[in-house]
């Protein structure tokens, strides 16, 4: 008899993978090589940011009162005694009717209160020295970029769990952050199994296709942020396959096998984990595709049992993966984020389960469209390339419109959502 397999709704399945205990490491990593990383902790401001007022422009720094009289008929004269560029701080006290000659970026001399701008000015040397007349009057504050104006000390200004840009990076070098404390990338294991697997290199024979998808996962887990490691193709033999699985799975934080989760003769998936002791979470989902889609929990191990399907493959990874190594790596929004779009064509084919079809999204004006992409069966390979994101179908007997509005679940985009699921 042929095991009957009881499918779970698909945020069923998300929440049990999202329960299992995981655990989250901090290490120190250079600067350099943060791009990408999600930070471990907040990052505070040590100190103000500017940390001193400084000179916004290019100009003459002046006590603001000794130019309340300068019009155009009233010019006023300052003597100019000293220089400072950015980097160097005045070394003389400033006097009334005195004025230091400063340029962008520099600190702001202690007595003065506003910045006369080079254009406005009107500069002059003679046997007596330095000078620089005005014919207006500048308030007290003119052009000063203030001391803090940009950040206050002690304010939290990313938040744990924040994936690092350039514009982090910059703030991380503002503090003077050598080294970050960053989530450790999980590392996640990627066996194919399949007898009629070739390799890359190798040409192709009757009856034998080659390995796609553990290719295709291992850029998926640099995708999502985790550290690939490729165990290579497994034939369907039970005893090799227990052996393999069995010693890789102590080596990493998950392991990715694809193929052999179904029901039929050679796909021993069911067996290893049953041999192993693992707790299998569920092995069959209401969705299409990817319903064959089995996680288990041996020791510390969450171990996924992918469909060999690319499309279903590609769809399980998404789903059940990605948001365990988002969380992993302290993300609060480890989900892939739900947007509604425009249905671009008709859609017509029901189906009981929730249909996640491969599909490419395009903005137009005010509004997201999304059509499906050619050649949609769970075996396709060929609709992925131009894949983008998911139009998630609810389950139900009808097709969909020209005009519709649907969920769409993105997938080429940083920043990912909470629970996406109703
Ligand atoms: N009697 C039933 N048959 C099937 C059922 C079912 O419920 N009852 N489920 C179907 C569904 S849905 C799917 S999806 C597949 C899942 O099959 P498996 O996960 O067991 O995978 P395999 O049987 O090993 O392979 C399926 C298919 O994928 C190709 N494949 C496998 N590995 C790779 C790879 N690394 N790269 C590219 N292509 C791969 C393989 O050659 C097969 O064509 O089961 C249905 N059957
Ligand atoms: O698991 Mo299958 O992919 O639903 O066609
Ligand atoms: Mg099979």
């Amino acid at each position: 008899m042929v095991e009957k397999r009881t499918p779970i709704p698909v945020h069923e399945a998300v929440r049990k993978v999202m329960n299992v205990p995981i655990k989250q490491h901090g290490e120190d990593v250079h600067l350099h090589e943060v791009y990408g990383r999600t930070l471990a902790e907040d990052l505070v401001a040590t100190h103000p940011v500017p940390p001193f007022d400084r000179s916004p422009y290019d100009g003459f720094a002046i006590i603001s009162s000794d130019s309340t009289e300068a019009t155009r008929d009233n010019p006023i004269t300052f003597e100019v005694i000293e220089t400072i560029g950015a980097g160097s701080v005045c070394s003389k006290k400033v006097q009334s009717h005195q004025a230091v000659r400063i340029m962008t970026g520099a600190q702001m001399p202690e007595e003065c209160d506003a910045i006369v701008m080079l254009e406005l000015a009107q500069a002059y040397t003679n046997e007596k020295g330095s000078f620089m007349t005005i014919k207006r009057s500048f308030p007290s504050g003119h052009n000063i970029s203030y001391k803090g104006e940009d950040v206050t000390e002690r304010t939290v200004l990313i938040e744990k769990g924040t994936r690092i840009n350039p514009g982090t990076i910059a703030l991380l070098a503002t503090f003077g952050y050598e080294r970050v404390k960053v989530a450790k990338r999980p590392t996640v294991g990627v066996f194919a199994t399949g007898s009629e697997l070739l390799e890359l290199g190798d040409s192709l024979e009757p009856g034998k296709i080659r390995n796609s998808n553990t290719h295709m996962l291992l850029a998926q887990i640099e995708r999502a942020g985790a550290v690939p490691h490729y165990f290579g193709s497994l034939p369907d033999e039970f005893e090799l396959c227990f052996e393999q699985v069995k010693r890789a799975a102590s080596q990493v934080d998950m392991l990715l096998t694809t193929g052999g989760v179904s029901v039929g003769d050679f796909d021993l998936l069911p067996d290893v984990y049953e041999k192993l002791g693992a707790s299998v979470l569920f092995n069959k989902i209401a969705m299409r595709p990817g319903s064959v889609t089995t996680v288990a929990v041996w020791e510390d191990t969450l171990l996924y049992g992918l469909s060999g399907n690319p499309s279903a493959c590609y769809v399980g990874f998404e789903l059940f993966v990605r948001p365990i190594i988002r969380t992993i790596m302290n993300d609060p929004l480890p989900h892939l984020p739900k947007v509604k779009a425009t249905l671009a064509e008709d859609v017509p084919k029901a189906n009981p389960f929730t249909r996640f079809v491969r599909s490419t999204i395009q903005y137009q004006r005010d509004q997201i469209h999304v059509a499906p992409i050619g050649f949609n069966k769970s075996s396709a390979v060929s609709s992925l390339a131009k894949t983008d994101a998911f139009m998630v179908l609810p389950g139900g007997t009808r097709g969909f419109k020209t005009g519709d509005k649907v969920d769409v679940l993105l997938l080429e985009t940083d920043r990912g959502s909470e629970w996406p699921w109703a």
